[in-house]
């Protein structure tokens, strides 16, 4: 678990809101390349886990670190190789495709022709190229969460982090999304997909169960069944979590 070089490291993260602790002592890695599911029902802590990942505030102790850099101490570096897309969508409806994509390359310092031309390649991964113009209020919900997937890539981030993001899409969408990130790995990134939806984390590397701010059981899926004694990893993860809420 964790190790020298993981693309994405935390380590024993707490984070208490007054005296409810969402996270309490929360450990885990991913590699480069791998694709790792963040299962927990909700209330589990996967937004405050993104939170803190995002600088959005501080964990309260532990570490956290984006290849090598850590969040707190060295931020501009960390926030640099991190890719979000968040459960609610941040895209600005009234601008195009391509305008929403640059304007988020300028924030990290990409103009001029090598924005244009990461906006393009990150548009075209995405079969969005002929959209580049339209408003993004023009789009179906499953072609602006690809808007959001291309923005999140346009600074080639070694770190994606998707937070329930295919929340609200239908189920061709929906695999859609989880079949582009997927193959992501291929070009080395290290994903992070919190969600609590049980089969889309059954296509992960990985599987973290998070449940009330703890780590209960993480390993491929076909492990944490044997882990759990059960069939499936649907009955392991309700075996684990009670069938309860997170909170
Ligand atoms: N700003 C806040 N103030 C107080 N308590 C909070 C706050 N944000 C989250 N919590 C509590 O912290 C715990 C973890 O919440 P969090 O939103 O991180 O879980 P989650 O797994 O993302 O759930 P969901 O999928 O419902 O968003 C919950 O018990 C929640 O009620």
């Amino acid at each position: 678990m964790g190790g020298e070089g993981a693309a994405l490291e935390l380590a024993e993260v707490r984070k208490s809101y007054g005296v409810r602790e969402a996270l309490r002592g929360v450990t885990l890695a991913v590699r480069r390349g791998e694709f790792v599911a963040l299962l927990g029902p909700n209330g589990a802590g996967k937004s405050t886990l993104f939170q803190l990942l995002t600088g959005l505030f501080n964990a309260d102790s532990g570490r956290l670190a984006v290849c090598g850099h850590d969040i707190r101490k060295d931020p501009v570096s960390a926030l640099a190789r991190l890719g979000v897309v968040f459960q609610q969508s941040t895209l600005d409806l009234d601008l195009g495709v391509a305008a929403n994509l640059k304007f988020h390359a300028a924030l990290h310092g990409l103009g001029g022709a090598r924005a244009k031309e990461r906006v393009a390649d990150a548009l075209a991964r995405l079969g969005l190229t002929e959209r580049a113009g339209d408003p993004v209020r023009e789009l179906s919900g499953g072609n602006r969460r690809k808007v959001e997937l291309a923005r999140a890539l346009v600074h080639e981030p070694a770190v994606l982090l998707m937070d329930e993001a295919t929340v609200g899409l239908d189920p061709a969408s929906r695999r859609q999304l989880l079949d582009e990130v997927l193959a992501l790995r291929d070009r080395g990134v290290a994903v992070l997909w919190a969600t609590h939806l049980v089969d889309e984390a059954e296509a992960a590397d990985r599987v973290v169960v998070l449940h009330r701010g703890q780590v209960l059981a993480e390993g491929c899926p076909a492990e944490l069944a044997a882990q759990a004694g059960t069939a499936t990893l649907a009955d392991a993860f309700l075996k684990l979590t009670g069938g309860e809420r997170g909170d």
